[in-house]
C-alpha cells in the first residue's frame, strides 16, 4: 500500500471522529469489502441469486444491500447482466436514509440526480421513489452518460429521464425539484483503500479545485430546488474543505437548513453539525460524507409550458406495438423518427417540457424500431418485465446464457421458434429470434461479454 499523503493526514487532525492510527491500519490491512444491492423490481425470490442472501450480513442502513464474503466474477454471472442486482459500495447506500428520513416517498416526487454516472445512486433512488415519481438522472460527460443509460435500462426502470447537461443548463427549471442529489466530483480520498492510484493522484491543489467546482455546481443547481425541498450533498472525500466547509458555505450563502438524521450507534457513522462521516476504520464501507440540506427560502416554480408536439404512432402501428406489452402497461407511445418510447406516470405531464429544456438522451422505456407496422423490440423492453405482455421466453443453462451474452453460438436451441426472450433462471437477458438450426442474437454488441473465460 502506498503511503497516505502527509498533508491530507495532517489536515484531518481535527476532523470529526478521525483516529489516525486506526485509519492508517485499515489502509494497510488489505481488507476489501464487496457489497451488492438487489433490484426489488426484478427479484421477488432471493433463492434465484447466486448468493445465499439469507446468510449474508445486510448493509444496515439500506433495505436491499448485502455484504458478500468475497468478490465473485460478476462478469460471468448472467443475473448480473439481467439487472437483478447492482454492485455498489456500502457507505454510498446511506443515501437511502437521507431520502427516507427527510421526504415522504409515498408522494409523487420530482427527483434530480445531478452527477449520476455510472448510476449506483440513481438505480437506488429509482427503487425508493414511487412509480408515480420522476427521476431525472444527469451526467455532464457524454461517454459517462451512455454508461449511465445502459445501467438505467438494465435496472428496468421506466420513470427515468436521462440527460447530458452541465449543471448551469438547469437554470430554467427554477423551483422544479422536490429532491436533488449532488454526489459531487471530488478528490476521491475516500476510495484510497480500494484504489491505490487515487493516492498517487491526490493533491492539495486538486482538493482546492474540487471545492471550487463543488460550490459552482451547488450554486447552479440550488435555484432548481423547491422551497422546503431537500438537497442531499455527498462526496467520497475526507477533506473538510469538500465536506463540512461546503455545507457551512451553503448555510451562510443560501440560508440552507442542515437536516439531522437518526443513526444507530452500531452503524459506526460519525454525526457532526454539518453532516455525516464514514471512516473506513469505523464503518463497514469506504470513506464517504453526506449532508441533507433543506431550502428555507421561497422559490418561484417554473410554469410547465411547452409547445412541443410529440409524435404518436399511426393507428395501424399500434397493434404491432401493443402485442409486446402488458395491457395498459404504458399510457403513451412517443415516436421519434422510427423509434418508439413508452411514457407513463409523471412523464405524461413532464416529458415534453423536459425535452424542451434539457438535452434528453433517453426517457421512459425504448420499446423498439418501427418497420412498417411491425415493432422490432429493443433491449430496454427485454429489461423491463413490468411492461412486457405474454412473451415467449426460453430459459438457458449457465453456459448458454454466457454464450448468449458473448454473442456466441448457443448449444441447446430452444424448441419454440421465432422472437423470444433469452432468459436465465426466469430473468430476461435479451432478445433472440430462433430458427430451426440457429438463433439471431439481438443482445447489444456494445454490451457483450468480451472475455472468453474467468
Ligand atoms: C462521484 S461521481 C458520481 C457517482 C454516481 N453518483 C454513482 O453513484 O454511481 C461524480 C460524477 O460527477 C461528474 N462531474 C464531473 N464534473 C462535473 C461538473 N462540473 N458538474 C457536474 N458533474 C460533474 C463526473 O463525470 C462523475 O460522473
Amino acid at each position: 500500500m502506498m503511503k497516505l499523503p502527509d498533508s491530507l493526514m495532517n489536515s484531518l487532525t481535527n476532523a470529526n471522529g478521525f483516529n489516525r492510527e486506526a485509519f492508517e491500519a485499515v489502509h494497510t490491512s488489505g481488507e476489501q469489502i464487496t457489497s451488492i444491492r438487489i433490484n426489488p423490481n426484478k427479484i421477488k425470490d432471493n433463492a434465484v441469486l447466486p448468493f445465499t442472501i439469507d446468510t449474508l450480513p445486510p448493509v444496515p442502513w439500506t433495505t436491499n444491500g448485502y455484504y458478500l464474503p468475497e468478490r465473485p466474477s460478476f462478469t460471468f454471472d448472467p443475473l448480473f447482466h439481467a439487472g437483478t442486482y447492482y454492485v455498489q459500495e456500502a457507505s454510498s447506500m446511506f443515501v437511502e436514509q437521507a431520502l427516507r428520513q427527510t421526504t415522504d416517498l409515498s408522494q409523487p416526487l420530482k427527483v434530480l440526480d445531478l452527477c449520476a454516472a455510472p448510476g449506483g445512486k440513481s438505480t437506488h433512488l429509482q427503487s425508493l421513489i414511487s412509480p408515480h415519481s420522476l427521476l431525472v438522472s444527469n451526467e455532464v460527460i457524454r461517454s459517462r452518460a451512455n454508461i449511465l443509460k445502459d445501467n438505467i435500462i438494465k435496472w428496468g426502470a421506466d420513470n427515468v429521464v436521462i440527460t447530458n447537461n452541465d449543471p448551469a443548463h438547469f437554470k430554467p427549471l427554477t423551483g422544479y425539484f422536490d429532491v436533488i442529489l449532488v454526489d459531487a466530483p471530488c478528490s476521491g480520498s475516500g476510495l484510497f483503500r480500494r484504489d491505490e492510484e487515487a493516492i498517487a493522484e491526490w493533491s492539495e491543489d486538486n482538493v482546492n479545485l474540487c471545492c471550487q467546482r463543488q460550490q459552482r455546481i451547488l450554486a447552479d443547481i440550488w435555484p432548481c430546488l423547491k422551497e422546503g425541498g431537500i438537497l442531499i450533498y455527498s462526496t467520497c472525500s475526507f477533506s473538510q474543505k469538500e465536506d463540512e466547509d461546503i455545507v457551512q458555505w451553503m448555510v451562510e450563502e443560501y440560508n440552507a437548513l442542515v437536516k439531522p438524521l437518526t443513526l444507530q450507534a452500531e452503524w459506526g457513522i460519525v454525526a457532526g453539525e454539518n453532516g455525516y462521516r464514514f471512516w473506513p476504520d469505523q464503518v463497514k464501507g469506504e470513506g464517504f460524507f453526506l449532508a441533507c440540506l433543506q431550502k428555507q427560502t421561497p422559490e418561484a416554480e417554473v410554469a410547465i409550458k411547452t409547445k412541443r408536439k410529440t409524435e404518436s404512432p399511426a393507428k395501424s402501428q399500434l397493434t404491432g406495438i401493443q402485442q409486446w406489452l402488458a395491457p395498459a402497461a404504458a399510457q403513451q407511445f412517443i415516436v421519434h423518427e422510427q423509434t418508439v418510447y413508452a411514457w407513463s406516470g409523471m412523464l405524461l405531464t413532464q416529458g415534453s417540457f423536459l425535452l424542451d429544456k434539457l438535452k434528453v438522451i433517453y426517457s421512459g422505456t425504448k420499446l423498439g424500431e418501427l418497420m412498417r407496422d411491425k415493432l422490432i423490440p429493443d433491449h430496454a423492453l427485454a429489461m423491463n418485465p413490468a411492461l412486457q405482455g405474454k412473451i415467449q421466453s426460453a430459459d438457458l443453462d449457465h453456459d448458454d446464457a454466457i454464450a448468449f451474452l458473448q454473442r456466441k453460438d448457443i448449444k441447446q436451441l430452444p424448441a419454440t421458434k421465432g422472437w423470444q426472450l433469452a432468459a436465465y433462471k426466469g430473468h430476461a437477458l435479451g432478445w433472440m429470434n430462433v430458427f430451426p438450426n440457429r438463433i439471431n442474437n439481438y443482445y447489444p454488441k456494445e454490451l457483450r461479454i468480451l472475455k472468453d473465460s474467468l
